[in-house]
């Protein structure tokens, strides 16, 4: 589905500019549930950047579906952390997410169901006449959600989606999440600093290094559905989570 091989992103020369991403190779499989870990600025954004087309790659090769990457893929949906910077504010809800999907070639009327449906999926079926700035954090990030699968992707990325809310609008994301991603059977990358929302969350987990290069990967064999407090009190999840933890302070 997804398959990176010897990414690497200077910005700027070869030789003076700043190296962001090493070499970084890893595959995603369909509908897998990826998480990626890294301390600050090891070039986890940079990476979801130039995976989703958004920058180009210094050189290295990424396949979206066999197909390479050379500017935003038809497949591809991002949802960024700062969702008060990814909505606008003179939309509604309503328009905020139905407004990308014309450039997918929707009908209006297929725009309009798969607009009410995604919305539906997060639960804000009932505030489609609201304004961002009406709504708390956490249902702005779902309205943000709720735009990138009313798209259709085959792939999500997902860049540290939950770090703005607090810790208990954080667990009922990520319990919302996991739910969609079963129903709408998609390939998910998403990043974060947290290594319980991780290993909750992911079928495996990479830990990278700066400049982003794979030092770790952890398959997590937890059974699904997961339960924040049932998963999280398993012998296993603790397991991974000193892993993951000394990987990350190696
Ligand atoms: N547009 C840019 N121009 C030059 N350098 C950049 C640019 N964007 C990022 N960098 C540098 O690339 C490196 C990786 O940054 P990046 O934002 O990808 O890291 P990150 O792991 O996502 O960090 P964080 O977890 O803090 O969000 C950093 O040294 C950063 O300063």
């Amino acid at each position: 589905m997804l398959e990176v091989s010897h990414l690497r992103k200077v910005y700027g020369s070869e030789e003076t500019g700043n190296v962001a991403v090493g070499d970084l190779s890893f595959v995603v499989g369909e509908k897998e549930f990826v998480c990626i870990l890294g301390s600050s600025g090891c070039g986890k954004t940079t990476m979801l950047r130039c995976l989703s087309g958004l920058a180009p790659a210094t050189s290295g090769q990424i396949l979206v579906e066999g197909s390479p990457v050379d500017g935003p893929p038809e497949d591809l949906a991002y949802v960024f952390q700062d969702y008060s910077r990814s909505l606008l504010p003179w939309m509604t809800v309503e328009r905020n997410v139905s407004f990308p999907l014309r450039y997918k070639g929707m009908s209006k009327q297929e725009a309009k169901i798969a607009t009410a449906d995604a919305l539906d999926a997060v639960g804000l079926g009932d505030r489609t006449k609201a304004f961002p700035w009406q709504l708390s954090g956490g249902m702005q990030q779902r309205v943000a959600i709720a735009r990138a699968l009313a798209y259709r992707p085959r792939v999500l990325l997902m860049d540290e989606p939950f770090a703005s809310v607090d810790a208990q609008t954080r667990s009922d994301l990520e319990d919302l999440l996991l739910g969609i991603w079963e129903r709408y059977a998609v390939t998910i990358v998403f990043v974060t600093h947290d290594i319980d929302e991780a290993v909750y969350l992911a079928d495996r987990v990479l830990v990278l290094k700066a400049p982003a290069t794979v030092t770790t990967v952890a398959d997590v064999d937890l059974p699904r559905p997961r339960d924040q407090i049932t998963t999280k009190a398993l012998p296993e999840f603790a397991r991974l989570r000193s892993e993951l933890l000394s990987a990350l302070r190696h």
